[in-house]
């Protein structure tokens, strides 16, 4: 790992939130997969999601919406809640979101607000707790420069603010950190 990685690197494995940003190769990506795999062998249970099938595939994870359940979005947050709960169909969801210590998030900037904030609200909710993700530790990774992120893109909710970031920029991102970490 270069000295930019490593900056994010540590202080994820001591718990904290982290989002990762950089531009397209700038080994966003593959620190997100060291740091998963490194809180893995040290005994976390680490959810590797991503915003598209693509990328999942790839990083040998899932999609964000099916680790939560919440499918192609179409539920409202106390529908989705509900079935959570109570439909059989969603046993594996229930148990994933209540013992996962870890939940890693690439290409974020492509998750749009609707669904970050369902996930964070099932989390929270499911969890049985008012702290931000019900208290799951989350590192998030993305190109929040890019071209067309989705509309009203996750990066700018505001309870991010809530949440204790840090934020590694690398490279080319020394020095812009993002305002609201
Ligand atoms: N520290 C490293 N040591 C060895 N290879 C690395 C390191 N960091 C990144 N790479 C390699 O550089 C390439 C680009 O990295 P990666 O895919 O993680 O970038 P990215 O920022 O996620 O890109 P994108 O935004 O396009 O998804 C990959 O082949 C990756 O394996």
């Amino acid at each position: 790992m270069d000295e930019y990685q490593k900056k994010t690197f540590f202080p994820c494995l001591n718990g904290h939130n982290a989002v990762i940003c950089g531009q397209a190769g700038t080994g966003k990506s593959y620190l997100l997969t060291k740091i998963v795999d490194e809180l893995r062998g040290l005994g976390k249970s680490v959810s590797l999601t991503s915003s598209t099938g693509i990328s999942a595939t790839q990083l040998g994870g899932i999609t964000i919406h099916k680790w939560a359940g919440i499918g192609n979005g179409r539920y409202l947050n106390e529908e989705i809640l509900h079935l959570i709960r109570t439909d059989e169909r969603y046993n594996s969801n229930l148990r994933t979101i209540r013992n996962t210590d870890v939940l890693a998030v690439d290409e974020i900037s492509m998750i749009s607000t609707k669904v970050f904030n369902q996930v964070e609200f099932l989390c929270r909710k499911l969890r049985c707790t008012d702290k931000v993700f019900g208290g799951i530790q989350v590192v998030l990774c993305g190109d929040f420069y890019q071209l067309s992120p989705a509309p009203n893109f996750a990066f700018k909710l505001t309870f991010l603010n809530m949440l204790f970031l840090i934020s590694l920029s690398i490279k080319s991102y020394i020095g812009k950190q993002i305002k609201c970490l």
